[in-house]
């Protein structure tokens, strides 16, 4: 996998993804530590160095980041020259220095590899021990023995490949051929990448891990300063000053939706949780903001008014009229939030407490940490947005419409909902999915997502 689909030929990204999301930042820290030392180690043993510092002690049953953070990842290193030869191949068999748990869930999943070979790792307790299992288990794999394997691999590191001495022929790339390799695009991706986990937004090197940890106290500073600018000051200063500390944005707005009622419904895709301040900020006065399951300190801490859903249709539709009544209300029909540019399907309740209503486009970029999260630390999730260098948003207001009619026909609640979730992605050049809430969560967090 690494040697003959991959560009970079450096694993330490992945163990420090490892480290960081499922081991925390002390051991991330002593795996930075130990980075000049590794570099001077061989490959196996650079190996079982990472394997010991990122996995000793971590709960198996735990352990997701194969399927939920790693695969994104891995996709965005797959060279388009090396992905061409894996297509083409009938049956694929991938192979890897890395821990099995690691890669088993991007091989199979995403590229749909027939068998994924990883290294195991001995586990004691439900834990692992850091340590792997003896590689000449590998030798036992049916798969490698039939008749008219090609191997693809790397040159060097895959010469001596135990499963290669079972093929029929074997191409090696080199690093300098891999070098002219080019990313293959999402469009190309046998298998779209729509949700994924994590706080890490940028793939993490050494120097850029190193950066991070450098950045980190001053961007502890500065997300509670940007915090307390949004909740303190008043929009007409917070808004000037919030961008000269780094939050960038951009808003369009079409004159009449703009000038909207100020009992006006507005409907957003869904970001992150920082959306309704954005569309707050942009309207100059504060809205409501609906939410599913927001953290109770977000909730504290916002300086819009947020009200939590039941989830019972007819209580959240009453609650949705009761509050357009008392003043702008926004909400974000996908119920969660998407980091890709995807739309999750569009909750058609809105439609059913208004006449009329404001879609607003939502885009926003983050260069360090991930500002969304599925994990039990989600009251994290406004402080990582913060403390990126320069996270940007894009804020567009579209025409109202009403939600009874399409073009002149009268239509139902899903269908205004599908249509409007079709202009959004439109605008946006976001592809639309039939995808829940409750999808998202049993994927990354194996629950229906009412944390
Ligand atoms: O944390 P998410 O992505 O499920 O979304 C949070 C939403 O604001 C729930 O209302």
């Amino acid at each position: 996998m690494e040697g003959g689909l991959l560009r970079s030929s450096s694993i330490f990204p992945y163990f420090m993804l490892v480290a960081l999301e499922a081991g925390g930042f002390f051991r991330a820290l002593l795996l930075l530590l130990l980075c000049p030392v590794i570099a001077c180690l061989g490959h196996e043993m650079r190996l079982r160095i990472m394997v010991v510092v990122c996995f000793c002690g971590l709960r198996k049953e735990k352990f997701k980041l194969g399927r939920t953070v790693l695969p994104k990842f891995f996709l965005e290193d797959v060279g388009m020259e090396g992905f061409e030869i894996l297509r083409r191949s009938q049956r694929k068999v991938c192979v890897s220095a890395m821990p099995t748990v690691m890669v088993e869930g991007f091989l199979r999943e995403y590229l749909e590899a027939e068998v994924a070979v990883g290294r195991e790792l001995k586990v004691f307790g439900g834990y692992y021990t850091g340590l792997m299992e003896k590689d000449e288990l590998l030798l036992g794999r049916e798969e490698a023995r039939e008749a008219d394997v090609i191997g693809f691999g790397g040159y060097p590191n895959s010469v001596h490949h135990p499963l290669f001495s079972h093929c029929k022929e074997v191409y090696l790339v080199s690093e300098k051929d891999k070098r002219k390799w080019s990313v293959l695009p999402r469009t190309e991706y046998p298998k779209p990448l729509i949700f994924h986990d994590g706080r890490i937004a940028f793939r993490p090197t050494p120097i850029s891990t190193l950066c991070m940890f450098l950045w980190m106290p001053l961007a502890f500073l500065l997300a509670i300063a940007r915090a307390a600018v949004f909740i303190f000051l008043p929009y007409i200063f917070s808004v000037p000053l919030l961008g000269f500390m780094g939050m960038h944005s951009r808003v369009i707005t079409s004159p009449r939706s703009h000038q909207a009622a100020r009992r006006q419904l507005y409907i957003s895709n869904h970001r992150t949780l920082l959306d309704p301040l954005y569309i707050s900020a942009v309207l100059g006065h504060h809205v409501t903001a609906t939410t599913y399951s927001v953290s109770r300190i977000s909730e504290m801490l916002s300086p819009v008014r947020t009200v939590r859903l039941t989830r019972n249709r007819e209580q959240d539709k009453g609650l949705m009229k009761k509050l357009l009544h008392e003043g702008a209300l926004v909400v974000c029909p996908e119920g969660t939030t998407c980091r890709e540019p995807y739309l999750i399907r569009f909750s058609p309740l809105f439609a059913e407490v208004s006449e009329d209503v404001v879609p607003v486009a939502l885009e926003s970029r983050v260069s360090m940490f991930y500002g969304t999260s599925t994990s039990k630390l989600k009251f994290l999730d406004p402080l990582c947005f913060l403390m990126n260098p320069f996270p940007r948003y894009a804020v567009e207001f579209m025409e109202k419409v009403a939600t009874g009619w399409i073009g002149g026909n009268k239509c139902s609640s899903c269908e205004i909902a599908n249509h409007l979730q079709g202009e959004i992605g439109k605008r946006l050049g976001f592809e639309c999915t039939s995808f829940t809430r409750r999808d998202k969560y049993l994927m990354l967090a194996s629950n229906d997502g009412s944390l």
